[in-house]
């Protein structure tokens, strides 16, 4: 792989059009404030501010006030990033696809993308940085993640099946980093033959792609339930306390 293959440019698709559920609130999760910002905003933060980040594709269902909320709340660095946003879909595999469809327009399908869930707002720049220093080793494609540390249990109507051995299971994060013009193909196949993905790693791998796994901190929290808005406040406070 030539190194003009290695270093090309970096961009990000940010998923943000899920409804949040399992949050039980009205307005979807990553609109509710978190500290003084949105929980968008500060997503959108910790990608916009790391200088290899060219531009940021976000795929949403925001009316304009809630986009407005959030554009508002960015740094301006982040702001000179942010691409029209595109309408997502109604998985969050279609949402990553329209996002990877509207960043056509401004990337090379040779460049790199990292898809990051808007509900993940403690991304720590380090993590970033280990991520990329993977794919300018010359990793095809790359994700964060974290070994299991519990015992897994299979559970059927809360009546313990099994223990599911651990070894050599991760947990997967975001962001996941792929070559543009890969992904695209690999999320449009799977989306086609009705397979259900929840992550991009997962359409890659049935594309026949071995994805490198890059350990990232734990505290990569993804807000899925009401508690996780606390403990995503305290995180947010230490990271960005120990990055300034
Ligand atoms: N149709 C969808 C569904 C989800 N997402 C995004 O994908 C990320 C991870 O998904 P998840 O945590 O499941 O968010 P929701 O689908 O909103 O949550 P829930 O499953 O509780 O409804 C979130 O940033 C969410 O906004 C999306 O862009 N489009
Ligand atoms: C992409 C992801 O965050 C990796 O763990 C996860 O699969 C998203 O799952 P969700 O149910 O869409 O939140």
């Amino acid at each position: 792989m030539s190194d003009s293959e290695i270093s090309r440019p970096v961009w990000a698709v940010i998923p943000a059009a899920g409804s949040g559920s399992r949050m039980g609130t009205a307005i979807p999760k990553q609109f509710l404030m978190l500290q003084d910002k949105p929980v968008l905003a500060h997503t959108l933060d910790r990608l916009g501010l790391h200088p290899r980040l060219r531009g940021i594709q976000v795929a949403t269902a925001a009316d304009k006030a809630q986009w407005n909320a959030v554009a508002q709340h960015v740094a301006p660095l982040t702001r000179d990033k942010l691409l029209p946003v595109c309408v997502g879909g109604e998985s969050r595999a279609q949402s990553v696809l329209r996002g990877l469809e509207a960043l056509d327009a401004h990337a090379d399908p040779r460049d790199w993308v990292l898809v990051h869930d808007a509900a993940r707002p403690c991304l720590r720049q380090a993590d970033i940085d280990a991520l990329l220093q993977a794919l300018d080793a010359g990793a095809e494609g790359a994700i964060l993640g974290a070994p299991v540390a519990d015992t897994l249990k299979r559970v059927d109507n809360c009546v313990i099946q099994e223990t599911v051995p651990r070894q050599q299971l991760w947990r997967a994060f975001t962001p996941q980093a792929f070559r543009l013009g890969s992904l695209r193909a690999a999320l449009s196949a799977a989306l086609r033959q009705g397979v259900e993905i929840t992550d991009e790693a997962s359409a890659i791998e049935r594309a026949g792609g071995h994805p490198r796994m890059v350990q990232g901190h734990t505290d990569n929290l993804k807000i899925t339930l009401s508690e996780d808005m606390d403990m995503a406040a305290i995180i947010l406070v230490g990271i960005l306390a120990g990055e300034n």
